[in-house]
């Protein structure tokens, strides 16, 4: 599991070469991968998960699997994120293996927290931490939350309208690793904007 740095998630892209090549630019300023597609059928959803594993074994970093426990098992990848609504720790543990990399969504909850760290989380993820466009419902966390939250001793996550102009106030609220979709994958230059938000933690 890394210590620190840009957690990159792939946008939502109907094309899986395109979307390889896409990541593919970007994965030397990557700590973390995650695969995230709401949209794709299963079938697609294999093949961009296997291609994007081959992809993430090339540079060396490890792919996370949003959602998708059975997914994340079928092509080996390094682990798995789980939300509220995505199955319990135990059983991705079970299913995963002890080194696999279990996240956990906390959302805006300090409680949360305590509750995945003591179920075996490898790290805690808060967010919204900025508006995203990407998940403009989606809860809101305070800054406050990543102090709260070093005691447990488990990476600690922002995510949610992270961009190259705010991540520094993310990493100062004591972020350990920025997750990052549209502040990456929608900027004018994409390159720059990874750079950025993994210079953040020079
Ligand atoms: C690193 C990270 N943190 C939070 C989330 C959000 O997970 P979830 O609440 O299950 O929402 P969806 O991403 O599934 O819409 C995440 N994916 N990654
Ligand atoms: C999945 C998720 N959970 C909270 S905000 C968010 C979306 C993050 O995407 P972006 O970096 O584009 O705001
Ligand atoms: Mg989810």
């Amino acid at each position: 599991m890394p210590a620190r740095g840009l957690y990159l998630i792939t946008p939502e892209d109907g094309d899986t070469l395109r979307l390889v090549q896409r990541v593919r630019a970007l994965l030397q300023f990557a700590a973390l991968l995650q695969y995230r597609d709401k949209l794709a059928d299963p079938g697609s959803r294999l093949e961009r998960a296997q291609a994007l594993q081959a992809l993430c074994a090339e540079f060396h970093v490890p792919l996370i699997i949003n959602d998708d426990v059975e997914l994340a098992a079928a092509v080996t990848a390094a682990g798995v994120h789980l939300g509220e609504d995505d199955g319990a720790i135990a059983t991705a543990r079970v299913r995963l293996g002890s080194d696999a990399i279990i996240g956990a969504s906390c959302y805006d909850s300090i409680e949360l927290a305590r509750t995945a760290a003591a179920q075996g989380a490898d790290y805690i993820a808060f967010g919204a931490l900025f508006p995203s466009s990407t998940k403009p419902h989606a809860r809101k966390a305070t800054p406050q939350l990543f102090a709260a939250a070093a005691p447990l001793g488990v990476p600690r996550v922002a995510i949610g309208g992270i961009t190259p102009d705010n991540v520094r106030m993310a990493v100062a609220a004591g972020a350990d690793l920025v997750a990052v979709i549209s502040g990456v994958f929608d900027a004018t230059d994409p390159v720059s904007a990874a750079r950025a938000c993994a210079a953040a933690f020079d």
